[in-house]
């Protein structure tokens, strides 16, 4: 018989609730310490092995904790570490997760705090690294409980919510106030958008919403899953943040033109341009992403010649007539709906994804005709991904001209044109005066010219 280890565990970890408590903190650990993203680690076909165990209403426990720990990161870690006499030893990442998930449901959800202090505990006993720090996970988070009326108000009031790295960036591109608009919304959760495929008068009635002056439908929340709303079998709209269905009117009239969409998938952006009557290839690397594409197409009705291709190597019989190239990015803009973006990102990946788009940019200006126009864009904050960019391709190829947007071209886009004819959104952008139903994701386009 093996000798009893010191401090084995000794927890049933069946217990009712703990798998959840230990998938998020398994979860949390891959964002914040691997930074895998939590789409790809909560997909219900391929997640994470601890995320699929679980059934569908705890998944969405699981999910709900987690937005809530990565949105508000920073003042709950300013919270824990109030409640400790000095910092916790600097490998103790396992206790940081088991402590940052009790404290989100005790301080964001509905749980009873009761119930998420003797779970955080329990899984603390139930780990060989925790074991011994039970008593401190059930002392910080049974404190945090009592006294949480009074601090977290006062800690919301002065942290920011967003790593340093992604702050700092913020402010050397729009400064302090503007910074601070982005990362307050960053904490809110965003409203859903909706693209119309028609009569968005009377989808806005239909879905509970009312309609942006940019077109889209936006509803504040929704009252069950996206798949069992009215006209969703039908294909009569389909979930896009406004932000992101402006690119693709920048290339104008398109009816029966050739128009690629390089980096098409999940389609978007595809059911956008075969929606204005153009004859659309779409292409992408990733086979399953396609796979998506071709599956919302089918929905929607609508129809687009679908090639998997990498867009720097593909050599297509013809060139086109338009372009877009919607461009893998840091994809900081969409932080209200992937608060993990702020902890799985870096600056190093932002300077990395530009220079990853300046190759497909320069690609794609081989594939259009001469006098075609290309639109350029991302859902990137950063100016390095957007202005600077475009700004670098201006200034050092001669064979493409900007072709700017004009301010009278579309009445929406009046307060996102740059005075270079560049398109800018932010979520501190479309102010409706409550900031519930206000916002849309950051986004940067710039439109091309092929010279003749
Ligand atoms: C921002 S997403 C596109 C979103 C899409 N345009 C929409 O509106 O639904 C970027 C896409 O680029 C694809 N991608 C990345 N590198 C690529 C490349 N070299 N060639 C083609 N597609 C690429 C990714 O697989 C991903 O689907």
């Amino acid at each position: 018989m093996n000798a009893p280890r010191k401090n084995k565990p000794h927890v049933n970890t069946e217990t009712p609730g703990l798998p959840a408590r230990m998938a998020a903190a398994r979860l949390l650990a891959a964002v914040v310490d691997a930074h895998t993203s939590l789409d790809g680690l909560t997909d219900h076909d391929h997640g994470h092995r601890q995320f699929l165990a679980l059934d569908l209403r705890d998944r969405a426990l699981v999910r709900a904790i987690l937005n809530a720990a990565l949105r508000f990161r920073v003042t709950i870690g300013e919270l824990i570490a109030a409640r400790l006499d000095r910092p916790l030893p600097a490998n103790a990442n396992t206790l940081q997760h088991i402590l940052h998930v009790g404290a989100a449901q005790i301080l964001f959800l509905d749980v009873p705090d009761s119930a998420a202090v003797d779970l955080a505990v329990d899984h603390a006993k139930s780990d060989p690294r925790t074991v011994r720090f039970a008593g401190l996970v059930n002392a910080v988070l049974r404190e945090m409980s009592r006294r949480k009326e009074r601090a977290l108000p006062a800690v919301l009031a002065r942290t920011d919510d967003a790593p340093d790295w992604l702050r700092n960036r913020l402010v050397s591109a729009y400064g302090e106030t503007k910074t601070s608009k982005i990362l307050a919304m960053h904490r809110l959760e965003a409203p859903f958008d909706f693209t119309v495929k028609s009569d968005a008068e009377a989808w806005a009635q239909k879905l509970g919403g009312f309609i942006l002056p940019t077109g889209s439908v936006r509803v504040e929340k929704l009252t069950g899953p996206v798949t069992e709303l009215p006209g969703f079998d039908e294909g009569a709209w389909w979930v896009q943040d406004t932000a992101a269905s402006l690119p693709a009117h920048l290339l104008g009239n398109i009816a029966d033109l050739h128009v690629a969409d390089l980096c098409a998938a999940p389609g978007g952006k595809t059911a956008q341009l075969a929606l204005a009557g153009a004859h659309v290839t779409a292409t992408d690397t990733s086979r399953n992403r396609l796979r998506r594409l071709e599956s919302n197409l089918n929905r929607l009705k609508l129809t687009a010649t679908i090639a998997e291709a990498d867009v720097s190597s593909w050599k297509p019989a013809e060139p086109f007539d338009a372009i877009l190239l919607d461009a893998p990015c840091s994809s900081t803009g969409t932080v209200r709906r992937h608060p993990d973006i702020s902890w799985t990102k870096s600056e190093a990946d932002v300077e990395k994804l530009a220079g990853v788009q300046r190759r497909l940019l320069e690609a794609a200006i081989e594939l259009v005709k001469p006098g075609g126009r290309i639109v350029f864009s991302n859902c990137s904050l950063d100016p390095a991904e957007g202005e600077q960019l475009a700004a670098a391709l201006l200034s050092e190829r001669t064979d493409i001209e900007s072709d700017p947007v004009l301010a009278d071209e579309f009445p929406w886009a009046v307060p996102f044109v740059t005075p270079e004819g560049w398109l800018r959104t932010t979520p501190a952008d479309l102010d409706l005066g409550n900031p519930a139903i206000s916002g849309m994701d950051g986004f940067f386009a710039a439109r091309f010219k092929r010279r003749t």
